[in-house]
């Protein structure tokens, strides 16, 4: 069971132009900013909203292709979403909202309840299978969701937020029952957040989008350790530049550039975290730093630092300890001196 996608959508002021594959057993996080388009990307698969161009087949099996004039009903995809409130028939029993789609399948009444009460048993909930959606928890609705996607046995899972409407508390416990779920399932798995920590929990591989284009995938590791864009680097808490390397020389503007300690050669990212950052009254000297004249932005809370937004020759975020910036009298408007370590800026290839 394979995923082979490229979907294009076509809106007044906005075009998404995604290629989307996933092998068997992947879990991929479509992840990105408001408005990057994945809700789009998610419905085209569901075959809700239509290809302008491109294709979708699911093992080989082409589901849609425009150029063909081929369109599968999203009724005949076997393909089984969760939304993000999970739309669940107010009106009928958990039990019943389970056995929902095998009977519009159909399956007798007896088989689809059966099989929906064995998959409300693998999401714990045997014991609530006559409560209707109201007399559950957000958490517990959630699993129902999932369980009414599963009961059709498909073989695309795509999830909407699948965590978003859930208290924080509750979406700990269930993104660990989700992704014990989600490794059970034999075919693909594509789901849709804007947060970073479900999509680094329960995905194999992040799939960025931006602008309706996919701007960086690979797994979680690869991917915040070498951010390409300000979405990404902003994600992962890193400040990132672009330049032009010359040895460990990167040039990032017409009159800044940073020292690194790789060399090399042609475009690169330079990415460093905050912390590594320091600030200084007076220009620091005789040392193998980076160093350049800043004016303090913004001074705000980041966890037991200070997250101070600085303005220069590039803005930059810069972390430090709240005793640090009382000396340093950091208020917004304040003239310092920001130092980095050549050693802290990782480069590498744009
Ligand atoms: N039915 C529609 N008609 C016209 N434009 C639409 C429609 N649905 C979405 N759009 C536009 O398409 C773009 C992508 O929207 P989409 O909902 O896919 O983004 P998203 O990444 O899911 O965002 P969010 O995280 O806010 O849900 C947006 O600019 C949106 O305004």
């Amino acid at each position: 069971m394979t995923l082979d996608a490229r979907l294009v959508v076509r809106r007044p002021g906005f075009t998404l132009d995604a290629t989307l594959t996933a092998a068997p057993g992947e879990v991929v996080a479509l992840l990105g900013p408001n408005g990057a388009g994945k809700t789009t990307a998610l419905r085209a698969l569901a075959g809700l909203t239509g290809l302008d161009e491109g294709h979708i087949a699911l093992n080989g099996r082409r589901l849609e292709d425009p150029a063909a004039g081929h369109s599968t009903a999203p009724e005949h995809r076997r393909i089984g979403v969760v939304f993000q409130d999970y739309l669940l028939f107010p009106h009928l029993s958990a039990l019943d909202n389970v056995a929902f789609g095998p009977r519009c399948r159909g399956v007798s009444r007896a088989a689809a309840r059966q099989r929906a009460a064995v998959l409300l048993d693998r999401v714990a909930l045997a014991g609530h299978a006559g409560r209707k959606p109201r007399e559950l928890s957000g958490g517990q609705a959630q699993r129902v969701a999932l369980a009414r996607a599963l009961a059709t046995e498909p073989e695309l899972l795509l999830l909407d937020e699948p965590l978003a409407a859930l208290d924080a508390r509750t979406r700990v416990e269930t993104r660990t029952h989700l992704r014990g779920h989600l490794s059970a399932h034999e075919g693909p798995t594509v789901l849709v957040t804007h947060d970073p920590l479900d999509a680094m929990m329960l995905a194999d591989r992040l799939v960025i989008l931006e602008d309706g284009r996919v701007v960086q995938t690979g797994d979680a590791a690869s991917v915040t350790s070498a951010p390409r864009t300000d979405y990404v680097a902003r994600l992962v808490g890193l400040n990132l530049y672009r330049g032009h390397a010359e040895g460990t020389l990167v040039r990032v503007t017409a009159d800044f550039a940073l020292t690194t300690a790789t060399p090399q050669t042609g475009e690169v990212f330079v990415a460093f975290p905050p912390a590594a950052v320091a600030l200084y009254a007076v220009r620091p000297e005789g040392s193998p730093r980076n160093t350049w004249p800043a004016t303090v932005g913004t001074v705000a809370r980041h966890g037991d630092a200070l997250r101070i937004e600085l303005s220069g020759p590039v803005a930059v975020a810069a972390d430090v300890t709240p005793a640090a910036a009382v000396q340093l009298g950091l208020a917004p408007g304040r003239q310092v001196w920001a130092s980095l370590k050549a050693t802290e800026a990782s480069s590498y290839p744009a």
